[in-house]
């Protein structure tokens, strides 16, 4: 028998690309080549429109150019967790953060069903202590999760017992009894039903609690939330469960943390609620690791944790792995995937792309961090700390003046396992460090936890991280370690895209921008070019409308930016549309993925016409705006669905027919489509009813300026059935009215000034 010792944590492996994916890159880039340079040679040939679509196409050659760099030597690992349990027999310690915000965007019963996933998962449960951040502050969230740790207490051993994958309750039992396994003896069967009445009346109590129907005690557990705002109280701090006798078949420590919040003291968000978490954990349990979800993202692979550690551990540098990052997945896809909220693509071309790289990005969740990393360790401290030159006053400046924290701290950077903490005793200090002024004059925010910045606060600590020197780890598995909800409504969904293209070039506009980090600091050449791809993702906004706009104008003015039917020209513009879209084609249907599916992300992606011409291009106005000192960036968060197993929400799993619908609201971010779709329709009217403007210059126009226009129409066909729709469905007439004038005006302007021809 091989010496179990010998046997692997886990590996590291190089992605094999197929030949036909290899041969399609090498055309697209040659054409793209040829197209720019025949562009460039022949642009005193031509007049403004020409040049206009020529910068376009740089942009979009650019944007091809990272994007193959980014994803040119994919690689995947593959983890052992029964080595692990072999050759490991004390695991290292894991301490769990789970962000909430806000009980009515964020259903307390969503928070809950993601808890109780963490609290079930397979690993010794006197290793694991979960804590819930509330920037709610709600007492609604704490009754949840009061209610939650009783339910926890027979639906963990009950998962345990049975090997249950999905370890949320509601994802569970809405399976139906299709999951039984097929020799189930009858016990099992009433086994489930009690455990299934269980999670119903703990649904019914929360959901009563939301409703007022049982009014909160205000004394007692809830004594602390009498006369709160939101917005300006002092720290709350609940153990909701301990595992006093640290057994490891028991119930995880459940701790609940409201940070303290004042108005005139910016709280920084997530990040600041994580940092928040970090010192309290810090203090209370110190686990070497920590994972961290949002609230609607459980845990859906039951040996998670076991896999994160084999990756931690399975390599022979740390450097290998500063965290381990599970990709972002969605559990609840429309059919076909209308909002174009398909992860299938990134799955297959960008994770392993980066993971090839220098590691995978820092999604913000379903990540496994070092807690000395977050702690600001460089790749070359790490020997120093171990040598034991630590001092002491040099980390209360860093980390504050928490004599217990400083200590916690120190064992951290000096890798000493800290001995077990009474929870409750802890508490005291735990509300200091969470206080709203703790960070004031020391290193958070800056070189220590979460960095502050940015409101997509994640990418920015990941980028910090690689720029130290650090690695990171992907961890794709299958069942994914972790999903989430994605928006199910377009409104919803738009602004989510609105604030992380914000973030995203806050990013790269910013002193953290990785150019420097590539220059002053460790971030690897080709990882630069990859953050700068994902950075930049706003930008192509400009391109994009520009190019709808331009068939229009061309029509409208007869001038025009592509060469004539008949020119052998026209055949390079043609084939390298055609090709893009073979080749996102190409990885649809070799993911199993629809037709159907291919087209709503030519549509919706994240690239796409109507996506670049709403939030990519709110988003990167919103930047200019704050870069210009007009208004500052807000983190709005994305309303989340509510769920339990017996309530059905409509749009999801009934009324089918609805279902992936567009919806409209009265945001100004639907004006700039339903404009552009009117400027195309006007231009295509008057070609068709012979009217001219009298700037129109004599003929030019060729019959690709029409097809685009047609195109660009046919992209935005969402606003055409919206312009006819009734109630939500319906574009509002406010915003048809706004989007008339402005492509009235447009239409006029055209009129006015035709761009000289040559
Ligand atoms: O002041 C705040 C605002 C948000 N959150 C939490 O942050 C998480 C993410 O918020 P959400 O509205 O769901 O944003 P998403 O766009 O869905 O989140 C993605 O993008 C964020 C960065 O923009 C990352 O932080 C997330 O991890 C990532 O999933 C949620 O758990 C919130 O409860 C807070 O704790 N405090
Ligand atoms: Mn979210």
């Amino acid at each position: 028998m091989a010496d179990s010792h010998s046997l692997p944590l886990s590996e590291k492996n190089c992605v094999k690309v197929s030949t036909l994916q290899r041969a399609l890159e090498i055309v697209i880039s040659s054409l793209f080549f040829c197209l720019l340079v025949y562009c460039l040679l022949s642009l005193t040939d031509h007049g403004f429109p020409w040049l206009l679509a020529f910068l376009c196409e740089s942009w979009f050659a650019f944007n091809w150019v990272l994007n193959l760099i980014t994803e040119w030597t994919p690689m995947v690992y593959k983890t052992y967790p029964d080595n692990l349990l072999q050759q490991v027999p004390d695991l290292p310690a894991l301490d769990m953060f789970v962000s909430t915000a806000d009980p009515v965007l964020e259903p307390p019963i969503v928070t809950v069903n993601t808890v109780l996933s963490l609290l079930a998962v397979d690993y010794p449960a006197h290793k694991l202590a979960c804590y819930v951040s509330d920037d709610g502050c709600s007492p609604l969230t704490l009754f949840s999760l009061i209610e939650a740790s009783k339910f926890a207490r027979i639906w963990v051993p009950f998962c345990k017992k049975h090997d249950i994958q999905d370890r949320a309750p509601f994802r569970y039992f809405s399976a139906g009894e299709s999951t039984f396994p097929c020799d189930s003896p009858p016990e099992f069967l009433l086994e489930w039903t009690k455990v299934k009445d269980e999670y119903e009346n703990l649904c019914q109590k929360i959901e009563d609690a939301v409703q007022h129907s049982v009014p909160l005690d205000i004394s007692g557990d809830y004594a602390a939330f009498a006369h709160l705002e939101t917005n300006n109280h002092p720290t709350v701090i609940k153990v909701i469960w301990e595992n006093k006798e640290r057994l490891s078949i028991g119930l995880p420590h459940l701790v609940y943390v409201a940070r303290e919040k004042r108005p005139n003291h910016p709280h920084h968000y997530k990040a600041g609620a994580m940092n928040a978490l970090t010192r309290v954990s810090g203090v209370m349990t110190n686990a070497p690791f920590m994972l961290n979800v949002d609230c609607d993202m459980y845990a859906s692979n039951s040996k998670i944790v076991l896999h994160a550690m084999c990756l931690f551990l399975g390599f022979k540098h740390e450097r290998e792995g500063a965290f381990v990052q599970c990709p972002q997945i969605n559990y609840d896809y429309l059919k076909d995937d209308p909002f174009g909220n398909s992860v299938a693509l990134p799955l297959k071309t960008f994770w392993p792309g980066v993971a090839g790289i220098q590691g995978p990005l820092y999604a913000g969740t379903g990540c496994f961090h070092r807690r000395k990393v977050i702690y600001g360790l460089s790749q070359n401290d790490c020997t120093d700390h171990i040598q034991g030159h630590l001092d002491v006053e040099a980390l209360k400046d860093q980390f504050g003046n928490s004599m217990e924290l400083v200590s916690s701290a120190n064992k951290i950077l000096a890798e000493k396992i800290d001995d077990p903490h009474d929870l409750s005793s802890a508490v005291e200090e735990a509300r200091k460090v969470a206080s709203c002024g703790y960070e004031h004059n020391t290193s958070w925010g800056k070189k220590v936890g979460w960095i502050y910045g940015s409101i997509t606060e994640d990418l920015l600590t990941g980028l910090k991280i690689h720029a130290r020197g650090w690695k990171s780890i992907l961890c794709m598995l299958d069942p994914p370690g972790f999903v989430g909800s994605a928006p199910t409504s377009m409104p919803v969904m738009l602004t989510q895209r609105k604030r992380w293209i914000t973030g995203l070039l806050e990013i790269l506009f910013s002193k953290n921008s990785p150019i420097f980090s590539t220059l002053n600091a460790k971030l690897e050449f080709r990882m630069c070019l990859a953050y700068i791809w994902i950075l930049k993702w706003g930008l192509i906004s400009i391109p994009v409308l520009c190019y709808s706009l331009l068939p229009a104008y061309c029509i409208s003015t007869n001038s025009y930016f592509l060469p004539k039917v008949g020119e052998p020209a026209l055949i390079m513009f043609v084939a390298v549309f055609l090709t893009k879209f073979l080749y996102t084609l190409y990885f649809y249907l070799e993911s199993g993925l629809s037709i159907t599916a291919w087209w709503n992300y030519q549509r919706m992606g994240p690239r796409s016409t109507i996506l670049s011409t709403t939030s990519l291009l709110f988003g990167t106005i919103s930047v200019v705006l704050k870069l210009l000192g007009i208004s500052e960036v807000v983190f709005e968060i994305t309303k989340k669905d509510q769920y339990c197993s017996s309530i059905d929400d409509d749009d999801h799993n009934g009324n089918a027919a609805n279902a992936g619908k567009f919806t409209f609201d009265e945001s100004p971010i639907f004006v700039p489509p339903t404009t552009i779709l009117f400027v195309n329709l006007t231009a295509l009217a008057m070609r068709l009813l012979g009217v001219k403007l009298p700037s129109a210059l004599q003929g030019t126009t060729g019959l690709g300026e029409l097809v685009c226009s047609v195109w660009v129409v046919i992209c935005f066909w969402p606003f055409v059935r919206g312009l006819f729709g009734k109630g939500k469905y319906g574009i509002p007439l406010s915003t048809v009215l706004k989007s008339g004038m402005l492509a009235l005006l447009f239409t006029l302007c055209c009129g006015k000034i035709s761009l000289p021809l040559r």
